[in-house]
Order: structure tokens, then sequence, then C-alpha cells
């Protein structure tokens, strides 16, 4: 699966433009301020229907016009295509066309395009709350499990019904009824999440004794409420609590991925270079289990590569993300610190400046 066409208007600083790109790398270089980061974010927003760095999404869309497109062309495994489009007016309405065809669900736009992003500020994913955690095992349920989406939507769907009751005090009786869709989903969405970070783990620890072989590093899943009581039990216990505090206190809503190192968190523990190599580690086992699991391959967004990361370490990372297959748009300020990491040239290269994207032949120079 990979993104071989994209086309942008009116998204942040670029105006127009139309790239053609390799399923392979695609190196896209510029000055600081020039687009570069705004390429993959509209490549985000076209997976995802949001930005990976603000959540106001009428930011997206270009100073002084009514609206951004964004649109692409998607190139399955067996080589048949579909187009997918998203638009956003300054009124924040949104859009969405699938091969032409209206869609209201954002959630077809992320089946289409298994997005992965690396940026500099990707370790925070260990040092923010739990809610990032969550996405992280969430997105691959949702991409390795069709059955995912739906129980999840009725899990929230139950925990916010149910939060609306107990802020008004009712009596246990009155919960009942949401208490029993909150128990039935709410443990299906454990099971799947806990069966996928049991298979991340596997893959995770031959990518890890590459990246940081000598920490010793475990990921356990935690899966909202005590593991050695059922939902129904924990509910239970709690009423009390939920209805003082007006919430539900504890449910797979505050599930979390939990890394150490030793006996000791990971982000306590480690350099910010090996922070970012384990965050690098848990995206690229995502996207090789999402291969293994599906026959599908994530699309790579690796902004601004170079920093925090030696030379060795680099090279070690693109060879990494490169052995899973996946189609890869990395930036860099400085083309040549990708290219003297590689052992080959990127297949595409597109120089950026003042939001004008070009592509540029790749040459075997160093
Ligand atoms: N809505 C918008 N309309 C027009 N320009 C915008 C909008 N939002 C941001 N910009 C500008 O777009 C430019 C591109 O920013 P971007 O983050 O994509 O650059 P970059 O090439 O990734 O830079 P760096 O290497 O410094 O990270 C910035 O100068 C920014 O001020």
């Amino acid at each position: 699966m990979s993104l071989s066409q994209l086309s942008l208007h009116n998204f942040r600083n670029i105006t127009s433009a139309r790239l053609t790109l390799s399923d392979g790398l695609n190196l896209i270089y510029g000055d600081n301020g020039s687009g570069k980061t705004s390429l993959l974010e509209a490549i985000y927003y076209l997976g995802l229907g949001r930005s990976f760095r603000s959540h106001l999404s009428q930011r997206l869309i270009q100073h002084d016009h009514l609206k951004t497109v964004v649109f692409g062309q998607v190139q399955a495994q067996d080589k048949s295509l579909k187009s997918i489009g998203i638009q956003r007016d300054n009124k924040g309405n949104t859009e969405i066309k699938i091969d032409g065809v209206k869609e209201a669900k954002l959630s077809r736009l992320a089946e289409s395009l298994p997005i992965q992003v690396i940026t500099p500020e990707s370790f925070s994913l260990l040092f923010e709350g739990p809610k990032s955690r969550r996405q992280f095992i969430d997105w691959g349920v949702f991409h390795s499990n069709s059955e995912f989406h739906k129980v999840w939507v009725a899990t929230r769907r139950a925990i916010a019904q149910r939060n609306v009751l107990l802020k008004r005090r009712v009596d246990r009786q009155q919960l009942v009824i949401w208490d029993k869709e909150l128990i039935r989903f709410g443990e299906q969405v454990s099971l799947f999440r806990n069966a996928y970070v049991a298979s991340l783990n596997d893959v995770l620890k031959g990518i890890i004794s590459q990246f940081l072989p000598d920490a010793d590093i475990r990921i356990s899943f935690y899966q909202g409420w005590d593991k050695n009581k059922s939902l129904s039990e924990v509910l239970t216990d709690s009423y009390q609590r939920d209805i003082d505090l007006g919430y539900t206190v504890t449910g797979p809503h505050k599930a979390d991925l939990r890394l150490r190192v030793g006996s000791l968190p990971a982000h306590d523990t480690l350099s910010r270079g090996q922070l970012k190599l384990l965050v690098c580690a848990l995206r690229i086992a995502q996207g090789l289990l999402l291969t293994q699991q599906t026959k599908k391959n994530s699309i790579y967004l690796v902004d601004d590569l170079p920093s925090e990361l030696d030379r060795q370490h680099r090279s070690l990372l693109l060879k990494q993300l490169q052995d899973t297959g996946a189609q890869l748009l990395v930036t860099a300020i400085d083309p040549k610190a990708i290219i003297d990491s590689l052992d080959e040239v990127p297949i595409k290269m597109f120089h950026v400046k003042r939001g004008i994207v070009e592509e540029v032949e790749s040459t075997n120079e160093r």
C-alpha cells in the first residue's frame, strides 16, 4: 500500500503542489520554514482528518483562503488504485470523498491509508499521559482487527451515557443498562488490545536488540483496571467513587502501554536519543506487525530525521525502515545528512522552497 500521487491546494504555506511519489524512499528537503513538515502534515490529514501538530484543523487552511483540499491516489498491494480526498473550509465543514463518492466516516480514510509518524517530538509518546499510548495501541488494533472500531465506539458511547447519569447522582439500578453495555464491549476491547500488545512485543524484541542492545526494555499492557478482577466487579466496587466524582473512574478508557527499562519507567532512564530510538522501534514494530497480520504496508512520515541521532543510528533506523518494505517520506534540511546514511540514493527527491515543491533528479553523487 502506498500513496502514488498527492496534490494539495492552499494547505499551510503551500498554494498548490502535485507530486508523483515513489513507493520506496522519498526525500523531501529544504530550509527552515520552507514547507517540508506541511507536506507530511497534508498526507497525515488525508489519512486521518486531523493534524499531528495542531488540534485546530482551521490552521491548515492557507491564510486568507476559504478552503484547503488534499487529494491522493492510493495503490494497494494488488496494484489497484483508490482516490481519496479531503476538503475543509473556513466555516469548519469537512468533506471526504473516496473514489469520487462522498463519505461520512473519517475511519474510512484511515482504513485506506495506515500512516505512521516519526517527528522530533515523537518521544513525547513516552512522557505524555496515557492517551497517546492508548492511541498507539488502538492504531494497531484498528488496522489488524475489523471488529475493533465498532466495539470501541460502543464502549465509548456506554461510558459517555454512564457519565451523564453519574453526574445526576442516580442510584445504582439506573446505571444497569449502561453497565451491561460497558462490560460487554469494554471487556472485548481489552481482549483485542491485550492480544495485540502480546504480538507487538514479539516483533519489538527483535528491533530493540538492534537499536538498544544494552537496555533491558519491557513493555506491558495495563487494561485500565485490576487484571485480577472482572470489569463488572470493578464497576460495582467503584460505584460510590464514580458517583462522588461524576464520571467512570476505571475501565478500558484508562488503558495504557507501560514501558520500562529494568524496573524503572523508560522516560526516567534513557537519553533523549535513546528515547527517540525506542519510539522509532515501537513504530517500526507496528508497521511490521501490520504487514504480517494484514499484508498491508504502513506509510512512514519521518520529519527531521537527523535531529538527535548520530550517523550510525540514523543509518540503522533508515535501514530498518527500508526493510519494512513500506513507503517512506523523510524530511531533512540538508539532503546529504540522509544520503550519507544510506547504501543507495533515495528513489525520489523533492526540494521545497517557500511553499513551492519541485522534484529533483537524484544522482549517485554523495
Ligand atoms: N495557515 C498557514 N498559511 C500560510 N502559511 C502558514 C500557515 N501555517 C503555517 N504557515 C507557514 O508555513 C511555513 C512552513 O512551515 P513548515 O513547518 O512546513 O516548515 P519546515 O520546512 O518543516 O520547517 P522546519 O525545517 O523549520 O521544521 C512556515 O513559515 C509557517 O509560518
